[in-house]
């Protein structure tokens, strides 16, 4: 998983990966030469006497160690530069595709979820990059180039070497193993926490009136002890690393001295040593890589897991971009049944609604009010059965157009922050400020609104749910759309407000489709048609006083509402 999503966001990238392999192997074979020079400068100088060879190999040193630091210098730089592209492009696509997911992946997934994959796995995936481009090209140059050089100066004394290496690299691979499961658990852990933070935050008034404050804090504090266990036991195996390479180094470096005293120059033992250490450092920060592997291989594969999904709607082959009956919205037969749910939300509904008309649905809670209306901009796609809006099945009309012909105003309205102009303006930035003050006029808005620059904060936290309502239905009015779908909308509107929007809107939405779900018979009773809904079917359809005298349900509702 890792290796694929990094396959593809690295290869736009390869010209400066291949700069990066070039600077890393010349940087590396510089500092495998140091010893080297290091031991001739002993042996053959220092040793000898000799001041002009001493100073002619410093200075060699020197301009080696300068051109190492440098090559490693840039190659940082360049490594750094190309795993934060690969972050930012990783997370644009993840991005991209969240967009892309249907209502039934979304809550899948879970807002929480989303937003770490989106935000920390991606992270996670980031600094491995990074890490993997600083190390992958030196360490096995390190390795090959210390014992083929250490063979070079003395075969025998190298054994040494060739034993230490597998050692320390199987040890260290230990580790990591050990590790792996960790990690998984470690990013579910912080999705766990992340979603009771969300929930704790956003339900902290109903927390509040049930006074659950101390039930509250166990439960965030169980999921916050789960992650940092998680974090005490990774930690616990990642501090082996260093005491395993240091053991191994003592241990080793002994050997090369208890071996190598009578055999070679003190120069070439000093190499020795210089060598058996850079074999350890590039065999610890390989592991090092390794190590942060199996975390970034568990984000990985939660990032694909997203970008895998499968799109919500899949966009028409030929999208239709006409409409040759305006603003008919037609269901015929539609069938839906919310993923995960084991019940069909809708059964083989039937409605018509015509411009210039008002069509109401009304029925008990949770007989698919929300779910019909939700067919036509779309939001699901009928399992069963056909929608079409303006003569045009939904799914082969122009995604663009079916969102220009149909607006819907949800249950629950949602602003996002900003100001009234800005909250309004969402889906029309055109609008003149004339224009917003008459779709706050329509919306009974006009009395909390005194300014458009009066500031909502986010969801609109600011102001009551019925003011939200009322901007909601001032933000669809600006679209001037041919169908209007007002799902019960007006719930949170004292009588009067209510009646006088629906007076401003009948006639703001001449001519227009209007569709509004109710749960009042007081507020469908003016409809030209109403629709019944129970339990996922139409139970009857028709006016307010055809209704009375033929539907069962709808008399029940109807009776249900009568003042005792
Ligand atoms: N996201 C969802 N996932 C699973 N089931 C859902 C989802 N949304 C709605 N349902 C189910 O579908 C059925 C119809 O829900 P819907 O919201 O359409 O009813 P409604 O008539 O609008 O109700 P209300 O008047 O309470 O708003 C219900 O049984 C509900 O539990």
């Amino acid at each position: 998983m890792l290796i694929r999503l990094l396959r593809a966001h690295l290869l736009p990238h390869r010209r400066t990966l291949a700069v990066l392999a070039v600077l890393q192997t010349v940087q590396t074979l510089a500092l495998l030469y140091l010893p080297a020079l290091n031991a001739a400068l002993i042996d053959d100088g220092v040793l000898k006497g000799d001041l002009e060879h001493v100073f002619r190999l410093g200075g060699a040193m020197l301009a080696v160690t300068l051109a190492q630091a440098a090559g490693a210098a840039v190659a940082i730089r360049l490594a750094s530069r190309t795993a934060t592209a690969v972050g930012r492009d990783v997370r644009s696509e993840v991005f991209a595709k969240v967009q892309e997911l249907s209502g039934g992946q979304l809550a899948r997934f879970g807002t929480s979820s989303l937003v770490t994959r989106t935000v920390h796995d991606v992270q996670q995936v980031q600094q491995f990059t990074l890490s993997a481009c600083v190390v992958l090209v030196p360490v096995p140059i390190m390795c090959v180039g210390a014992v083929a050089l250490a063979l070079g100066h003395d075969a025998p004394l190298s054994a040494t070497l060739l034993v230490m290496t597998p050692l320390l690299g199987g040890a260290l691979a230990l580790v990591v193993r050990g590790l792996r499961p960790l990690s998984s658990a470690t990013q579910q852990g912080v999705d766990t926490t992340n979603r009771i933070l969300r929930e704790q935050i956003t339900g902290v008034r109903v927390i509040r009136a049930f006074v659950r404050e101390e039930h509250e804090r166990l439960r965030f504090e169980a999921a916050n002890r789960g992650l940092a266990d998680l974090a005490v036991r990774a930690g616990r195996l990642q501090t082996l690393l260093l005491p395993l390479s240091t053991a191994l180094v003592n241990v080793f470096s002994v050997a090369v001295v208890w071996f190598g005293a009578g055999r070679v120059g003190a120069g070439e033992l000093i190499a020795f040593l210089a060598y058996l250490t850079q074999i350890v450092t590039a065999v610890t920060s390989g592991m090092f890589v390794l190590m942060t592997m199996p975390r970034a291989e568990a984000c990985a594969a939660r990032i694909r897991e997203v970008l895998d999904a499968e799109e919500g709607f899949a966009p028409p082959a030929v999208p239709v971009r006409a409409l040759p009956a305006k603003g008919r919205v037609e269901v015929s037969a539609a069938s839906f049944t919310h993923p995960g749910s084991l019940t069909p939300a809708l059964r083989g509904v039937d409605l018509v609604a015509r411009p210039g008309q008002t069509t109401a649905v009304i029925g008990p809670t949770g007989s698919g009010k929300s779910t019909l209306l939700a067919l036509v901009p779309r939001l699901f796609d009928a399992t069963g059965g056909q929608v079409l809006v303006g003569g045009v099945d939904v799914r082969e009309l122009d995604p663009a157009l079916l969102s220009a012909t149909v607006t819907l105003v949800p249950q629950r309205p949602f602003l996002f922050s900003g100001t009234v102009a800005s909250t309004l303006r969402y889906g029309t930035p055109q609008a003149t400020d004339a224009e917003l003050w008459h779709a706050l006029e329509v919306a009974q808005a006009r009395d909390f609104v005194r300014r458009l620059d009066h500031p909502v904060t986010q969801g609109g936290a600011n102001l009551s749910g019925g003011q939200r309502q009322r901007l909601t239905i001032a933000r669809a009015l600006l679209r001037r759309p041919l169908i209007y779908l007002f799902d019960d909308c007006f719930s949170a509107l004292d009588h009067d407000t209510e009646a006088a929007l629906r007076a401003a809107l009948a006639e703001e939405t001449r001519g227009a489709t209007v569709v509004i779900v109710a749960q009042r018979v007081s507020a469908v009773m003016a409809a030209d048609h109403v629709v019944v809904m129970d339990a996922g079917r139409v139970a009857g359809a028709g006016t307010h006083a055809e209704l009375l005298r033929d539907s069962g349900v709808y008399r029940e509702i109807a009776l249900s509402q009568e003042p005792a």
